[in-house]
């Protein structure tokens, strides 16, 4: 049964007596044929688990269970929960969490890392993948954390907000380029797949819409040698990206690293007292945060 037009989900929501939640971020994208999209762009196969996060109805979830090994979804909502639970009753290879998929910003939840390590010993030798209609408040923290995680996803397919995806994507110099896209550019291919406008979801969002791919490459991601640091510390320095960068650094380091520690590092990359963080590559930023962490190892953010 098609869940997911915008006359059914008014109806089910009447008849539970709730509105959808702007605070969980509850659109719900009522185009099946962008279902369609997402479930392509991720290329889903009996080589994969997926994670979702945000099950809403289930209407994408079930596309998911038809092509994977296996699918960890997760719901905070507990009339939606109850919702794709009937819808997903057939699918006994999906593990269905009722929770906030975070436990903060920094961090999943632990039950969310243990469903995905069950699955993926169920099955193993899989990939897993990320493919979500993403709650907006919490798609930046999903997308960098994830890559953080044990279980290290193959890629990541997603319906953000377009603003996000610009930055994600963004190059030196731009006005969205900063610590997001350096962390993702810096293990990963990145791209938009698709715009979206606000018409194809229930309720409509104030904003644009974009499907992005994200598919890690382990040998960038393997030139990395600390991703903690290095995911900090671009944090640190991206704080005011239009300021110098020795101002940034300096200011990062504080405790850590005197000013002509931070000088003879800028001399030794050959930056002058002008370059500015904006304009630095993603090469450049992890040489320069190799160089930092040999001299202060133990620092953070
Ligand atoms: C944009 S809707 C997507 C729903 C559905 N997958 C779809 O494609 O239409 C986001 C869903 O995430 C759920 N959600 C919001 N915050 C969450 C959180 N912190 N953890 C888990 N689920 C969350 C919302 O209740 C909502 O069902």
């Amino acid at each position: 049964m098609n869940r997911q037009t915008k006359t059914f989900l008014m109806n089910r929501f009447r008849e539970m007596g709730i509105s959808p939640a702007t605070r969980h971020g509850q659109n719900f994208l009522i185009d099946l044929n962008l279902h369609r999209v997402i479930i392509d762009a991720a290329d889903l196969t009996e080589q994969d688990v997926v994670l979702e996060i945000g099950t809403g109805t289930g209407a994408l979830t079930t596309l998911m269970a038809e092509k994977a090994a296996g699918v960890v979804t997760v719901e905070i909502d507990g009339h939606l929960f109850e919702l794709a639970s009937e819808q997903l009753i057939d699918f006994p290879h999906v593990t269905m969490l009722h929770q906030d998929a975070l436990k903060n910003k920094n961090n999943f939840d632990s039950r969310v890392l243990e469903a995905i390590g069950e699955k993926l010993a169920e099955y193993p030798d899989r990939r897993l993948k990320l493919v979500a209609n993403l709650p907006y408040n919490i798609a930046t923290p999903v997308l960098s954390n994830l890559l953080l995680c044990e279980h290290v996803p193959h890629s990541m397919v997603a319906t953000i907000q377009k603003e996000l995806g610009d930055r994600i994507v963004a190059q030196p110099w731009s006005k969205d380029y900063g610590a997001l896209s350096v962390w993702m550019q810096a293990q990963a291919e990145a791209e938009i797949v698709r715009l979206m406008p606000p018409t194809v979801f229930w309720p409509m969002p104030k904003v644009e819409s974009a499907i992005v791919r994200i598919v890690v490459d382990p040998a960038k991601r393997s030139t990395i040698p600390d991703l903690r640091f290095f995911h900090q510390f671009v944090k640190a320095i991206f704080i005011h990206r239009r300021k110098f960068l020795r101002a940034n650094v300096v200011a990062a380091l504080k405790h850590h690293l005197s000013k002509a520690e931070v000088d003879e590092i800028l001399a030794e990359m050959q930056l002058s007292d002008e370059a500015r963080t904006e304009q630095l590559d993603v090469s450049t930023l992890m040489r320069l945060t190799e160089l930092v962490r040999s001299r202060a190892p133990n620092w953070t953010l």
